[in-house]
């Protein structure tokens, strides 16, 4: 029984390293990240978080752009655990632009997508708009867009 437990735990261990490695893959590849919590979940909105300091982490001070989106908004302030206003404050201080909208009613979907590629081609928000600047450094070569 003892050893049954020791090889569960290394087969999960194991496949536990092997994930690690193929999200760091991920995001060193990656040009474009969209982040995304929901409105209803105070816990996607800090795993978004640790999605950006592990983005931090990974591509250093390279070439990426990132949007932070808030899903879910068709269900209401009834229950909304993550205020707009939290949002919109992270975003400024990672630079990002922000949107909230929803994947059920495609609400800011194509807005919030529209964005990422700007950023990409452009490599800097348009300064016209109210949304915050993002991105790090000039886009002019290609790359994918993971979305996580
Ligand atoms: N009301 C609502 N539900 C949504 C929306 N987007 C996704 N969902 C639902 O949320 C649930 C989780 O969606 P997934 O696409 O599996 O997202 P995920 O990131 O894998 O979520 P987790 O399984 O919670 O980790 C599903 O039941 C979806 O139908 C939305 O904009 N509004």
């Amino acid at each position: 029984m003892f050893f049954f437990i020791i090889i569960i735990l290394y087969a999960f261990a194991f496949f536990y390293k092997i994930a690690t490695l193929r999200i760091h893959a991920w995001i060193k590849q990656g040009l474009a990240f969209f982040i995304v919590y929901s409105i209803d979940s105070e816990l996607s909105f800090k795993g978004a978080q640790d999605i950006y300091n592990k983005i931090q982490q990974v591509k250093d001070d390279k070439e990426h752009y990132i949007v932070l989106f808030a899903n879910k908004l068709d269900l209401g302030d009834a229950k909304r655990e993550v205020q707009t206003r939290q949002g919109q404050d992270l975003a400024k201080s990672w630079n990002v632009p922000f949107f909230e909208g929803s994947a059920l009613t495609s609400t800011n979907i194509t807005e919030a997508f529209n964005e990422i590629v700007r950023l990409c081609r452009n490599g800097k928000s348009d300064p016209n708009d109210n949304k915050t600047k993002g991105g790090k450094g000039n886009a002019n070569s290609g790359g994918c867009c993971l979305i996580l």
